[in-house]
């Protein structure tokens, strides 16, 4: 939510994919899902930029080393891809990466015999949740927060927790 925020022409894209497919239904459920390929993009970049367990990805090089004629000094995060800090989930978009543990650029639950085994119901319940919140609300933020105060800032820890808390206005649309 906070990317979508500092990203509106993404919020405003995905909002869009949502309110067409789901139309005044009321509200969005796990089969209406299959059929929002920009929203299941935006999962993705959020996964990728944001793992919310912070052991597996990003990596972080362990000695100084070079790759495709880069430079990468020791204890670097690497963040893959095309302007890879930017928050762009087209670059998921028509690509058959997924996030179940058989594409190693993007496994936010881990791949392999570990592989995490909630992903079905932790993938199912951010995207219900977050689907929802977009479908039914518009959202602003308060009026003395501006775009620059939105932050990426987050807690270590077994899971990554936001530092400061997104405190967002909803304004209903269905
Ligand atoms: C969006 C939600 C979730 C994310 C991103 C996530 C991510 C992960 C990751 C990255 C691992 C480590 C995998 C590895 O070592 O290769 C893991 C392990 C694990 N996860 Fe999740 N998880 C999520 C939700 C859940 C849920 C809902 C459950 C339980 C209902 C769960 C249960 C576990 C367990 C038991 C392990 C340890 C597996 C093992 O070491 O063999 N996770 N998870």
């Amino acid at each position: 939510m906070t990317y979508l925020m500092k990203y509106p022409i993404a919020m405003r894209k995905v909002q869009e994919e949502l309110r067409q497919k789901v139309k005044d239904k009321g509200f969005v459920k796990e089969e209406d899902i299959q059929q929002l390929p920009y929203f299941k993009a935006v999962i993705k970049e959020a996964m990728r930029l944001q793992p919310a367990v912070p052991l597996l990805v990003p990596r972080e090089s362990i000695q100084k080393c070079s790759l495709g004629g880069y430079e990468i000094p020791a204890k670097t995060i690497i963040h893959w891809g095309e302007n890879p800090d930017e928050f762009k989930p087209e670059r998921f978009v028509g690509k058959s990466v997924d996030v179940k543990g058989s594409n190693f650029e993007l496994i936010p639950f881990g791949a392999g015999r570990r592989i995490c085994p909630g992903i079905h119901i932790g993938l199912a319940t951010v995207e219900i949740a977050l689907a929802n919140l977009l479908y039914a609300f518009d959202w602003e933020m308060p009026a003395e927060m501006k775009s620059e105060d939105l932050d990426m800032d987050v807690l270590p820890g077994l899971t990554m927790h936001k530092k400061n808390a997104l405190c967002l206005v909803a304004i209903n649309r269905v």
